[in-house]
C-alpha cells in the first residue's frame, strides 16, 4: 500500500503555489487545498490541480448543523477530490448528515470521496484542551472517543496527532484511516503546533497519511526537503 505524503498548500498567492508545483513537477503528488487556497479560488482551482494529475485532500473541516452540513457535502461532492473532512466535535448526528450528502453528492460512476473528522486539531495541548475549551477528559480520552463516535457515524477515519494512531487503531482498528498533520523534521520551526512528530516517526506509529506544509512550503529548496521527507515517511 502506497501511503499518502500530502503537501499543504497553504500559500498566499496563486503564483507562489505555481512556482512551487514547477518546483515539484514530475512527481505524482498528492496536495491538500485547506480554507487559505479554496477561499481565493474556489472550485478552478480544484479542477486544475486534478488536470496535472494529482491526487487532493479538500481540508474545510466542515462543523455546523447536520442539515447544513449534509446538503455542502452535497455540493462538495460534485468536485473530484479524493479525501473531505468535518471537525468530529459537530457529534454523530452531524458526521452521519456528513456522510449521507456525500453519497448523494456522488455520481453513480465515480467512487465516493473518503471522509475522515477532526478529533482535536494538532495546535491544541492538553492545556489549552482543559482550560480554553473546558473539555476535562484527557486529550488521549478526547481523540479516541472522538475516533469511536465517528467510525459508529459511517466516517472513515480521522484527522490526529501521530501520537494517538495506535489508541485509535486499538479502538477503530488498523484499517480505520489517519491522517497526520504536525509533522517536522527535528531542525524545523514549530511555529503553533503542538503535537508533532518527524515523518520517520508518523511512519512508525502506523499512520495512513501525512500532511506537511510549512517545512516545505517556507524551505529555500522546498524540492530537496519533500524528498528527504518522503525518503524519511518511506523508509
Ligand atoms: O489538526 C489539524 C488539522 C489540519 N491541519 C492542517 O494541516 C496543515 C499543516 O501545516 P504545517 O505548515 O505543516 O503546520 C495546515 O494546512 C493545517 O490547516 C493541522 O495542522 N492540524
Amino acid at each position: 500500500m502506497q501511503r499518502p505524503f500530502i503537501i499543504a498548500l497553504d500559500l498566499d498567492d496563486r503564483a507562489k503555489r505555481l512556482s512551487l508545483l514547477e518546483q515539484l513537477k514530475g512527481e505524482s503528488l498528492f496536495v491538500k487545498v485547506g480554507m487559505e487556497l479554496f477561499y481565493r479560488e474556489g472550485r478552478q482551482v480544484i479542477e486544475e490541480l486534478k488536470n496535472e494529475g494529482h491526487r487532493i485532500f479538500l481540508d474545510l473541516k466542515l462543523h455546523d448543523i447536520p442539515n447544513t452540513v449534509q446538503r455542502s457535502m452535497r455540493e462538495l461532492a460534485s468536485l473530484d477530490i479524493d479525501i473531505v473532512n468535518v471537525h468530529a466535535a459537530g457529534g454523530k448526528k452531524m458526521m452521519s448528515a456528513a456522510r449521507e450528502g456525500l453519497e448523494q453528492g456522488t455520481i453513480a460512476s465515480k467512487k465516493r470521496p473518503l471522509l475522515i473528522a477532526v478529533t482535536q486539531l494538532t495546535s491544541t495541548d492538553e492545556l489549552t484542551m482543559q482550560n480554553e475549551l473546558l473539555i476535562r477528559q484527557p486529550l488521549n480520552e478526547v481523540v479516541r472517543s472522538y475516533a469511536s463516535f465517528a467510525k459508529e457515524s459511517g466516517v472513515d477515519g480521522v484527522v490526529c496527532s501521530a501520537k494517538e494512531v495506535p489508541l485509535i487503531h486499538e479502538v477503530c482498528g488498523d484499517t480505520f484511516y489517519t491522517v497526520c498533520p504536525g509533522i517536522r523534521r527535528l531542525e524545523d520551526a514549530l511555529g503553533d503546533q503542538k503535537r508533532v512528530v518527524t515523518p520517520g516517526q508518523a511512519r512508525e506509529l502506523g499512520c495512513y497519511g501525512i500532511v506537511v506544509g510549512r517545512s516545505i512550503t517556507n524551505a529555500m529548496n522546498p524540492f530537496e526537503v519533500y524528498q528527504a521527507m518522503k525518503q524519511d515517511w518511506e523508509g
